[in-house]
This record gives C-alpha cells, structure tokens and sequence, in this order.
C-alpha cells in the first residue's frame, strides 16, 4: 500500500503551486543547494507534477543507465508545443515508435561518424574564412565580438550541413539567428504554469505565450522557405542530396512506417538547427573565456598545439587525436559549464524506486548535470578551473562516467556528441593556435565576467571580447 512507500525528501512546499517558489533566475544553482540540503534524490512538487532532481553521479546511473528505458520519456512541454508542431520533434518528442525511427534516421542520415567525415570539407572552409577574417582584425588591432564570431561560424557549419547551403540573418528575421535561438532556448527552458496547470496556459501570467507565437511564426516561415527552396532545386544536383533532400523524399515515399509529414521535417530541423548551433557555440566561447581568464592554461595548450601542428601551419581535424591536454581542457570546461545544466527533463513511465525513494509514474525528472560537475565529494576544489586533473584520469564524457554527463547518457542522450565534439575541439584549437588574445586595454584575466544566463543552452551572460594577434608563420 501508498502509506509503506518512502518518498524522496525534500523542502516543504506551498499549497497547491508547490516548489515554483524556490527557483530563482538560476535554477540550476538553486537546485544544486537545496540538494546539498536534502540529498541527491529530492522530491519537488511542481502544482500537481511530481518532480525528482538528481545530482549525485549513482543515481544519474540509476535514471539513465539502470532503469534507462523507464526514464526514456519527455514531460509535456508547451513551447515544444507550440514552436515543434505539437511536441513533434526529436528532443521533447515522448518516448515512442514515432521518437525511435526519427531518432534513427537522424543518426543515420547526419550524426553518424560517416557522414560527419563527409562534412569535413566543409568544416574546414568554413574555420579558414573565420581565422581569415580575425587576421584582418589583428592587423587593424581590433576589439573582436568573438561570442558573435563563434556564434555566425557554428551556424555557417550548421546551415550547409543540414540544409544544404547558408542562410543569412536576413533570412530568418532582422533580429538573426543567435538572438531568436537565444530567446527560444530562454523560453524553452522556463518553468512554464502552463505544464503544469493545463487551464492556467491560456491565462500568459509569465508572458511566455506571446512569446512562442512571435518565434514560431518566425521559424515557420523560415523553414517554409527553406523546404520550398528544396522543392524548386528538385533533381537539379543528383547524387548531391542533403539532409533536407533525405527527409522529403522518405516523406513522399509514403513508406516512412510512421506519421511523416511536413510539420515532421520542420521540427525535426528546428531541433538539429538550436542544438547543433547553440549548444557547440556556447562550449566553445565558454573555453576561450577560460582560456583568456587562465593565461598559463591557454600558453600550455599553445605548446602542445606548437608541438604537434607547429606554427607553419593551421590545425587539421586529423591532428585532434593527437592534442591530450585540448581533450584535458575539453573536459574541464564542459565540467564547470555543462551547456545543458538540467539536461532535458526526463519523465518516468512506470512507477520506480531510486535508492529506496519511491517515484511515480509520469513525475518529471531533473537530472542537474551542472551540480555533479561542481560536488566537491567528487571533485577537489571544485571551483577552479584545472584541466590537469584530468591527465591520466580515464573519466571520459561520452556517458560511461556519470560524474561528468554534460552530453546526457543512454537512450536520451545526445545524439550529437561526435559531432559536437568535433567541432568544439577544432575551434578551440584553431582559436589558441593562430592567435594570442589580448584583452582590451585596462583589462587583467581575472576581470572576465564569468556571469551565466540560465536557458536550456546556458551560454555567457556578456559577450567575449577581446583582441587577435596573429601567430602561426604563414600568412
Ligand atoms: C557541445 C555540444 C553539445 C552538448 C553539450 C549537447 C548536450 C546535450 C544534452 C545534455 C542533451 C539531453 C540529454 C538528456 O536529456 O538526457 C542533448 C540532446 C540532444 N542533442 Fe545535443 N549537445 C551538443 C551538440 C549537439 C549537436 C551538434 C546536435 C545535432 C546537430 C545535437 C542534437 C541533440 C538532439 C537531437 C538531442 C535530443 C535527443 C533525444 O531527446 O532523443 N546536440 N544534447
């Protein structure tokens, strides 16, 4: 009987709103202390949804390793609601055959490690025209926005990968790509009423409503454009078919096996575009900020790139493997800002028990990457910014080792990894490689404001400045 079952321990919360209270503009951090408080399986209340928050890496295994497939599902979520074609897409689609083959095809068809090695070409056109152009920066000593220049590459790399060709701000909206995908990822990531109390949606108390409707109108339109530019190319490029090429004629087949229509192909490329932008964009410009706040790091990682590249050339993809104390400050970096602190919520489908807790059936799970990265049970001095701890330390981040999951683990995990990986590595090596960065003038290391904005992608809360000075001996 209900009576015997031992819930998780947590704060008490208010009368029917329950634990909305107690989250502040940084939920990850107020997470984490309540945990510290009540443990790391903790039971909230969010109105009437259960919620668990889980921050110690045993029960991170637990959730998505050991009862991985009770853990498999996504909780409703209106902005996936409203911006995904009612929860069409592959990050909060719930578990399901629909959620398994998109997934599938997706892997297949652009993560898989074949195709990310076909998309080299491209990678390595595009980081020449961005080092080009912060050699021209250098020369005239200027004050680089190096956050935008990151930003405009990633979604450079993205476009051409996933649609084929780039498409420019103007494209998209006057405000750009990076402001709407940063506002889609702030709005996404909201404690939203409106999942938990069904009739209070319609009431916009958080002014989230308004919100979605200006952004989905926008990517509509958007992504409208950009499947009718593949319908009118149709058969022009045989043999050259990309990813939206893919997705279109599986759909017109008919023989997908499940529902697939255009409002399919459009959530599916909204998702690919926010996490496969976003989220590489914002571990990157999170290692320069370290790198420029910590100068003997960067001037190690200098030496090793000098080492293994030497100076009369740029870094290559096929020197990566090579580059141990990039992979070192890789790993420290998406340690102390996992870009996805909360991960994506999970949502149990069956009753289940972690460490003698008993959690219902459909109870929102919150695993905070960000607090595991950051116990100083596991770490010492969590705070500091030391890649050296991870040299001859076999704690990788791929989800084999739950005390460093900024990628998830398991079925929900990020399907992305390789590719995002791959990317992070090549940029930040490029980066520290062909240039010193000064910071500009009055500036010292320890000044960089190292301010977080909460979002499902929780980037820099300023953006990185600083100077170029060209290194490498070839011009
Ligand atoms: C540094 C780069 C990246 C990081 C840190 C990252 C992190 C994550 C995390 C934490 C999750 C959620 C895991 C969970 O819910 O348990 C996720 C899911 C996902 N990521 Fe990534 N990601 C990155 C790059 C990418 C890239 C490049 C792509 C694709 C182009 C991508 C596509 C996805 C998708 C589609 C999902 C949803 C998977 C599902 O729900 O089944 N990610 N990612």
């Amino acid at each position: 009987p209900n009576n015997q079952k031992k819930l998780p321990p947590g704060p008490r919360g208010l009368p029917i709103l329950g634990h909305f209270h107690l989250l502040g503009k940084n939920p990850h951090v107020d997470l984490c202390n309540l945990a510290r408080k009540h443990g790391p399986v903790m039971g909230l209340r969010f109105g009437p949804v259960p919620a668990v928050v889980v921050s110690s890496p045993a029960v991170a295994e637990l959730v998505l390793k050991t009862h991985d497939l009770v853990f498999a599902s996504r909780p409703p979520h209106d902005a996936a609601r409203q911006l995904s074609y009612e929860q069409r897409n592959l990050v909060f689609g719930p578990y399901g055959p629909y959620w398994r083959n998109m997934r599938k095809l997706c892997t297949l068809q652009l993560l898989s490690n074949f195709k990310i090695d076909q998309f080299r070409p491209v990678r390595k056109a595009e980081v020449w025209l961005l080092v080009n152009s912060l050699k021209h920066a250098a020369e005239g000593r200027e004050n680089v926005d190096l956050s935008a220049a990151i930003s405009a590459v990633n979604g450079d790399m993205n476009c051409l990968m996933i649609l084929g060709r780039k498409y420019s701000d103007g494209d998209l909206d006057e405000e750009g790509f990076k402001a709407l995908f940063m506002e889609t990822v702030d709005v996404a990531a909201q404690f939203n009423l409106a999942d938990f109390f069904p009739y209070v949606g319609s009431l916009d108390l958080q002014g989230l409503n308004r919100r979605m409707k200006r952004l989905s109108k926008v990517f509509d339109g958007f992504l409208e454009k950009i499947i009718e530019d593949h319908v009118m190319k149709r058969g022009e490029e045989k043999g050259n078919e990309d990813f939206v090429d893919t997705m279109m004629a599986i759909m017109e087949s008919g023989e997908a096996g499940f529902e697939f229509d255009r409002r399919h192909i459009k959530a599916v490329l909204l998702d690919l575009l926010i996490a496969g932008t976003d989220t590489s964009a914002t571990a990157i410009e999170w290692a320069m900020s370290e790198l420029m706040k910590h100068p003997a790091v960067m001037k190690k990682l200098q030496q090793e790139l000098e080492s293994v590249v030497g100076l009369d050339q740029m870094v290559d993809e096929s020197h990566l493997n090579k580059l141990e104390y990039l992979e070192c400050v890789v790993k420290e970096v998406l340690r102390l800002h996992p870009v996805v602190p909360l991960l994506i919520p999970h949502e149990s489908m069956e009753d289940c028990e972690l460490q003698g807790f008993y959690i219902t059936k459909k109870s929102r799970v919150i695993v905070n990457a960000w607090a595991i990265g950051r116990d100083p049970d596991i770490w010492a001095n969590p705070d500091s910014f030391t890649p050296e701890r991870f040299i001859d330390n076999e704690i990788d981040l791929r989800g084999r080792h739950f005390e460093l999951i900024p990628f998830g683990s398991g079925r929900r995990g990020c399907p992305g990894l390789q590719l995002g990986l791959t990317v992070v590595k090549l940029l930040v090596a490029q980066l520290a490689h062909c240039f010193d960065w000064e910071l500009p003038i009055g500036m010292k290391p320890d000044d960089i404001d190292m301010s977080d904005h909460f979002g499902l992608v929780t980037a820099r809360a300023k953006h990185l400045m600083a100077i170029p000075k060209y290194r490498l001996h070839v011009s």
